[in-house]
């Protein structure tokens, strides 16, 4: 599996955007038949997709890992951005259908993706270093803490699903949910934020073909910009901003990890002081 290692805001003014991109972007995230995945050192974060192609697909262990099975010492929250699929624990069957989401705990020895009859599914996959054992749990789209944010005048009107988080699943660390930007809204989490105990990834999805998301990065007073396109992944340092514009609508899996779980733990970076 990929590896990077973690990057220093010190380093960031020197960065061109091959650079930026090559530390923060999955460009490719979903790779038909198979479980693509990239390990950053920020926070221990595993994310990739899982694409079963019409074929029943396992979640292999890694190396990298130094584990008998990938959530020997590990817990992994799983979005269906796909077609309906099935996910297998543990010789349980769970039904995704686009938007839900499974929480799988730390010591599941088995998982496999395969499609449901006529899906073609894509799971993205976020896992995360856990302590203790967490029951395994699947929520359907709409069905987790649902908040609305923004507003249509400022072209952020949102709503956010939560779904594992202190008060729906539980899990040791990872805290993740889904946004979905309302028609004629881009914007999303302005006014932006730091939070300089957990790191953050987003999954862009539901970009239009000729459309991009441009992503804020970087400290509130030296930011950079990545062009993002649909189904490509951004990882944001405890440090970074990640707040982005698209030239339409869209969707993303937002997930965390790291010192606490505590959503609303944020340090709050104001549009008047961004550089
Ligand atoms: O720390 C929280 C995350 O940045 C996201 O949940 C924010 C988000 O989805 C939004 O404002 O739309
Ligand atoms: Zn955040």
């Amino acid at each position: 599996m990929e590896q990077r290692y973690a990057t220093s805001p010190d380093q960031m003014p020197g960065f061109g955007t091959e650079e930026l991109r090559r530390r923060f972007l999955v460009e490719t995230v979903f790779v038909p038949g198979e479980v693509n995945v990239v390990y950053t050192h920020h926070d221990r974060i595993v994310l990739g997709g899982a694409v079963p192609a019409g074929k029943q697909l396992a979640l292999p262990t890694f190396d990298e890992l130094r584990a008998e099975y990938f959530l020997q010492n590990r817990e992994i929250g799983i979005v269906n951005v796909g077609g309906t699929g099935t996910v297998t624990a543990d010789g349980d069957t769970y039904t995704l259908p686009e938007g839900a989401c499974l929480y799988v705990g730390k010591g599941t020895r088995d998982v496999v993706f395969a499609d449901a009859e006529g899906g073609a599914a894509q799971f993205y996959l976020f896992s995360a270093p856990a302590h203790t054992v967490y029951p395994t749990q699947l929520v359907l789209r709409g069905e987790g803490n649902v908040r609305e944010l923004g507003d249509q005048l400022t072209s952020n009107r949102r709503t956010l699903n939560q779904y594992i988080h202190e008060k729906g699943i539980r899990s040791c660390q990872i805290v993740m949910g889904v946004t979905e930007l309302h028609p004629g809204s881009m914007w999303n989490t302005m006014p932006a934020h730091t939070h300089d105990r957990r790191t953050e990834c987003y999954l862009y999805f539901n970009v239009p073909a000729d459309a991009r998301v441009i992503h804020l990065a970087g400290e509130p007073s030296e930011t950079r910009h990545l062009v993002i396109a649909d189904r490509q992944a951004v990882i944001s340092p405890s440090w970074s901003l990640h707040s982005g514009v698209g030239t339409a609508a869209y969707s993303f899996v937002w997930a965390m990890a790291g010192e606490n779980q505590s959503f609303d733990d944020m340090d709050s970076a104001p549009v008047t002081g961004l550089r």
